[in-house]
């Protein structure tokens, strides 16, 4: 049988490299390269994506709809990287971890990779939506904080120019408008009535994230402790081999570092708290299960493969 083409328009970009890394050393798939000179060019994009049998797409939004419109192959399947698709009909959430999604990747022709910050929140707060604990009404409110390569070739510069600006030493709050671009995949994902207040902190280190919900425990349906919601997490990611639930963090030692998983395609999931406050973590590499590693798990279920093929397990 003839090895399935890969195309990975936006290669030189930050996810697209971290694609390519992952796959670079695939015998089990041949990649279409582009020639450097050519790599904007339209038509021989056109040619690569309706050559391939699934693309990846890491470009900004823009570019990524006008990719999707050169496809004229119906064979050529498509992971999105951007925003332009989390939410717009006929795509599927790439996140397998989220129950009956799995199934819905395999047989997808085009599936939407989730926002990073998105993939945190999401595998927080879909699985107690979806118990019945957390009302969808619920009036939630999330901050996280991410190292600067999650905001792309740009802001990378930006952070490694040694010239830069002193504001660049600390961290730095943004989307301070409330219209961060992962809310509405965000809100439509985990069923909520509406958006989740969002603060993201962008910080001075590469790769990793923390995204953080708290949450009062008289507000949720049923009698719910540190324990329940524990319990309720140990169940629902049961078997999975990427997103897993780590012990609780004693009060004293409690630190929960954002790049302890720089490097790999790994979620952990962390359940903290007192008396009637809990505080629900999830740590991830923004590059890893925020978008490259997740882009390639995606792709290895869409094409029948193991699905942790060469991705970055410990
Ligand atoms: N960084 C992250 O942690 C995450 C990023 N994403 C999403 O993935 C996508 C890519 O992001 P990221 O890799 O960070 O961005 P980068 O800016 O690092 O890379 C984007 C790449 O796309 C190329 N490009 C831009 N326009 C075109 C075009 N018209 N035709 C072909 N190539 C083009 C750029 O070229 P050039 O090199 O010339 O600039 C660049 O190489 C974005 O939509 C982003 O929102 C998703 C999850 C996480
Ligand atoms: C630190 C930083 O700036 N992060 C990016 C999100 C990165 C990401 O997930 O991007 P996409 O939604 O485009 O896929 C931001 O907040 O816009």
């Amino acid at each position: 049988m003839s090895k399935p083409k890969i195309y990975i328009d936006g290669k030189e970009g930050t996810t697209g490299l971290q694609i390519y890394e992952r796959l670079g050393g695939r015998e089990d798939l041949e990649l279409l390269l582009i020639d450097d000179e050519k790599r904007k060019d339209l038509t021989e994009r056109k040619k690569l994506l309706n050559a391939a049998d699934l693309v990846f797409l890491c470009l900004p939004d823009a570019a990524a709809v006008e990719a999707v419109e050169l496809i004229e192959n119906p064979g050529t399947r498509v992971i999105d990287a951007s925003t332009a698709h989390r939410t717009a009909p006929g795509w599927v959430y790439g996140l397998p971890e989220l129950h009956g999604q799995r199934e819905k990747i395999r047989d997808a022709v085009r599936v939407a990779n989730p926002g990073c910050y998105a993939t945190g929140f999401i595998s927080l707060v879909r699985p107690l939506v979806e118990e019945g604990v957390l009302p969808p009404g619920y009036p939630l409110a999330a901050h996280a904080l991410s190292g600067y390569t999650g905001a792309g070739k740009k802001a990378i510069a930006q952070y490694e120019d040694p010239g830069r600006e002193r504001e660049l030493d600390s961290p730095r709050h943004y989307a301070v408008g409330l219209r961060h671009k992962h809310l509405p995949e965000m809100t439509a994902v985990c069923g909520l009535s509406h958006e989740p207040i969002f603060s993201p902190i962008i910080c001075d280190y590469p790769r990793g994230m923390v995204v953080v919900v708290p949450l009062r425990l008289s507000m949720l349906s049923g009698e719910q402790s540190i324990e329940s919601l524990r319990d309720l997490y140990s169940t629902y990611y049961q078997g999975e081999t990427l997103v897993t639930l780590r012990p609780g963090d004693a009060p004293k030692c409690g630190f929960i570092g954002a790049n302890n998983l720089e490097g790999k395609d790994t979620l952990q999931i962390f359940v903290n708290g007192s008396g009637e406050q809990a505080v629900l973590t999830a740590r991830l590499d923004n590059l890893g299960k925020g978008a490259s590693g997740a882009a390639v798990q995606n792709m290895n279920l869409m094409l029948g493969l193991e699905e942790t093929l060469g991705l970055v397990l410990e």
